[in-house]
């Protein structure tokens, strides 16, 4: 039997809500919270557009995937950046003490919510629309969730509580903390 695990990696496509939602969720739960897009932009001392800009997409999947693989956390929702599930390695660190959660939203609500493209630091290659994104990750996504959770039509809090309902269905995995 898998061990419980102490925190929830939130995974899905940029505007599906996870630093949203799981800065809420973490404060429901009274867990820690942390952003993977500010870790690295802290270890870079810089954004995560100017990276993109000066030394391409490839680049930042790289340093992502390098802070995933040594990030230390214990008790905290851990809200990835869109690009986390294209290192296995970093997919694989995550889920050694974090049970892995996809937020799912469809791609017309992606589409309202995301409307700074080309500002917002997207690991996407020159000319690769949303929908190019969202056609290319949504199998990766699916790959790596343990659980999936449409949070699209819902308010954040809805989504908050959908993600402790669905962690609280007989056959979810363990969480090491009550979820009362
Ligand atoms: N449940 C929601 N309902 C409406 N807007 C939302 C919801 N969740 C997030 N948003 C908005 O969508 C945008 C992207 O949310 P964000 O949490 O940054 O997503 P992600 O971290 O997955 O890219 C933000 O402007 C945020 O306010
Ligand atoms: O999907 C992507 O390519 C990315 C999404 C961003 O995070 P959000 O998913 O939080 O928007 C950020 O990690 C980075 O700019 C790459
Ligand atoms: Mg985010």
């Amino acid at each position: 039997m898998t061990a419980a695990r102490h925190n929830l990696v939130l995974i899905g496509m940029p505007g599906a809500g996870k630093s949203t939602l799981g800065r809420h969720l973490a404060e429901r739960l009274g867990f820690g919270f942390t952003d993977t897009d500010s870790v690295i932009e802290s270890a870079a001392g810089t954004t995560l557009q100017a990276i993109v800009d000066a030394r391409g997409h490839r680049a930042l999947r790289q340093l992502e995937a390098e802070q995933l693989i040594h990030l230390q956390r214990r008790d905290h929702v851990i809200a990835t950046g869109g690009s986390a599930v294209y290192s296995a390695d970093a997919m694989a660190a995550l889920r050694v003490d974090g049970i892995i959660i996809h937020l799912h939203a469809d791609l017309s609500v992606i589409q309202a919510r995301v409307t700074d493209v080309d500002t917002r630091g997207l690991a996407r290659a020159a000319g690769q629309t949303l929908e190019d994104l969202y056609a290319e990750r949504e199998a990766l996504y699916r790959h790596y969730a343990e659980l999936s959770v449409d949070v699209g039509p819902l308010s954040t809090t809805a989504g908050a509580r959908a993600v402790i309902a669905a962690l609280c269905e007989p056959r979810a995995p363990r969480l090491a903390s009550p979820l009362a």
